[in-house]
């Protein structure tokens, strides 16, 4: 199972539209007033979807779709949009996820890694924990003779709260194998960044 689905489970949906119940009250709100009245409900199932990730398995994902083919070159999927918690304050951080590989005998369908950046990213997150699963589950599965992950994000836990800086970003990056020589990275950095479409 690995489709984002608005498909709830009734005891979850339960148990946390009570909490968000509690904390509607705790904050002042008017919990009957027809605007929230459904609120506690919509939020239980918000936080659901956004929390997926855990009942999906990455490698499953990818090893669906692998396939024999001899290419060595370097394939690159850049742009990939994601959306995720912070682990720290559950507010969102949001961007971009650019990843590579050098295939080892076989590619891998290119939908595949969007797919698997969603699975760790609809879960608790820090950015560079979600990097680091999105690298090493290719690695793992894939085997390939080089994989890069670079994920430019912005954190709304300090844009609108906290520190509150507006114009932040953060990269974070994770090199194996033959991105790990300088000449290959830097072939990925420079066509990650060029305007190509
Ligand atoms: N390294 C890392 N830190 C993150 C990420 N998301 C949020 N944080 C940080 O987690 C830290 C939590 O720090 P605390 O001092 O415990 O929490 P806080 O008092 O709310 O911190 P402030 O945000 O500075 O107000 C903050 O510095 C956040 O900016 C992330 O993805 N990676
Ligand atoms: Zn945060």
């Amino acid at each position: 199972m690995y489709k984002f689905k608005e498909e709830y489970n009734l005891e979850v949906t339960d148990g946390l539209q009570e909490k968000y119940q509690g904390i509607l009250e705790r904050i002042g709100e008017d919990v009957n007033r027809e605007g929230i009245e459904k609120t506690p409900e919509r939020a239980a199932k918000a936080m659901q979807f956004l929390t997926q990730g855990y009942k999906m398995d990455p490698e499953a994902i990818l090893k669906k779709a692998m396939f024999k083919e001899d290419y060595n070159e370097m394939v690159v999927v850049k742009d990939i949009e994601l959306y995720s918690l912070c682990e720290h304050h559950l507010l969102p951080f949001f961007g971009k996820a650019h990843i590579a590989y050098i295939p080892n005998g076989h590619i891998v369908g290119l939908s595949k890694l969007p797919r698997l950046v969603d699975v760790f990213a609809r879960r608790l997150q820090v950015q560079e924990r979600l990097t680091h699963n999105i690298l090493e589950c290719i690695n793992k599965t894939l085997k390939p003779k080089g994989v890069a992950v670079v994920i430019e994000a912005e954190h709304l836990c300090m844009m609108m709260r906290g520190v509150q800086k507006q114009n932040s970003a953060t990269t974070t990056s994770g090199f194996r194998g033959q991105f790990q020589k300088i000449e290959t990275r830097n072939e990925f950095l420079k066509l990650i960044s060029a305007n190509l479409k």
